[in-house]
């Protein structure tokens, strides 16, 4: 799949903006803090009616102003797509085909994508809720039941929360068991989508890191589930704790990911630039899985990622990119991309302005 082109209007620093893209390679070139991680941050947007790197949407709307909009045209095996997203103090509305679309599963997953930003180098030693966060992101873009159901536990999770504040004397145990069963519905679902997820990232990831590390170094994803067996068994053997404690112990809301290269824990013994690599080879692996599950490779941004990588990685990076995927980079600086083919389109990023040059 390819982004043809996307417009913004009051979209962080850009009041009104219109760009057409390259089929394969798209270089975005400026200083720091002009406005070059924006424009991937609108692509991201446009895809996830969210941005990868705030929760607060109303950071996204230049300042002064009151609603922002992020259109563009999807190029997929089916055909064009326009997309629009518009966001306000009201919410957001998601179109695909100039159509409203009522739930945001039925409008995310018409743009596939892939993004490795700095925050991404956090994957393997951040806290947990990364990467959960990251399991959340990428299998709700492949698969929308996901998304309705990670919906539905979190709206069920906060309510048994909300259940367990009172004082422990005054839960009734019955209550709490009609709440648990409603967790048990979605909580198991997501648990096994996220099981079969991270299985097959983990064969692509494996092929992606010993192509990275030139066979040296054998990669293994382990899904931590915290639900060990039965979900509902271990709520109800949980009730008093959770009573005393006034928040659920138990459920995928606390699982997590292990990244582990020739049998150890990448977290606690890899170097740096392992932990980097790893999440380059999870990103990486993406593309394949994405194709896998949908016939269509996702496009791919890389947030300003190049010089934090090495060089030999970089070019295999670039070159095992750009066969399969129409990919946007970000650079303050050509100097990391010297081997870039002739054929691209290059912008100059200014004060949120942009100019093309050939
Ligand atoms: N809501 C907003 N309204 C107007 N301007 C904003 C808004 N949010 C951020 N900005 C401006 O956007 C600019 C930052 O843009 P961006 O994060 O894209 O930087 P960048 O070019 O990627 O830089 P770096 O290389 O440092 O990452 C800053 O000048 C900031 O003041």
């Amino acid at each position: 799949m390819k982004l043809n082109q996307i417009q913004l209007t009051n979209f962080r620093n850009y009041e009104q903006l219109s760009l057409d893209f390259h089929p394969q390679l798209n270089l975005f070139l400026g200083e720091n803090a002009q406005g070059k991680t924006n424009i991937l941050e609108a692509i991201y947007f446009l895809a996830l009616t969210r941005s990868h790197r705030t929760s607060h949407d109303k950071e996204l709307i230049r300042w002064s102003e009151s609603e922002l909009r992020v259109s563009g045209v999807v190029e997929k095996n089916e055909g064009r797509v326009p997309l629009e997203v518009t966001l306000n103090s009201k919410g957001r509305i998601a179109k695909a085909n100039h159509l409203k679309e009522n739930r945001l599963a039925d409008y995310i997953g018409q743009l596939n994508l892939i993004m490795f930003a700095p925050e991404n180098l956090d994957l393997v030693k951040g806290a947990p809720s990364v990467r959960r966060r990251f399991m959340d992101m990428e299998l709700g873009q492949i698969r929308p039941v996901y998304l309705y159901d990670s919906v539905r536990y979190n709206r069920a999770l906060k309510e048994r929360n909300a259940y367990l504040k009172f004082d422990a004397s005054k839960i009734d145990p019955q209550l709490l068991a009609v709440l648990d069963e409603q967790l048990v519905i979605h909580g198991e679902k997501l648990i096994a989508e996220r099981a079969t997820f991270i299985e097959k990232l983990g064969t692509y990831a494996q092929a992606v890191h010993a192509q990275l590390t030139h066979g040296k170094e054998r990669l293994t994803l382990i899904y931590e589930k915290n639900v060990k067996n039965d979900f509902l068994s271990a709520l109800t053997e949980r009730h008093e704790l959770d009573r005393f404690r006034h928040q659920t112990s138990v459920g995928p809301h606390r699982d997590d990911l292990t990244f582990v290269i020739n049998d150890r824990n990448v977290a606690d013994f890899g170097s740096q630039g392992q932990q980097r690599t790893v999440a380059l080879s999870v990103k990486l692996a993406e593309i394949d899985l994405i194709f896998e599950e949908t016939g269509e490779y996702p496009i791919l941004l890389l947030d300003d990622v190049m010089s934090e990588l090495d060089h030999t990685r970089q070019l295999d990076l670039i070159q095992t990119s750009l066969g399969k995927t129409q990919t946007f980079i970000t650079t303050t600086s050509l100097e990391h991309l010297k081997n870039m083919p002739h054929d691209l389109a290059r912008f100059t990023v200014e004060r949120g302005k942009i100019s093309k040059n050939d």
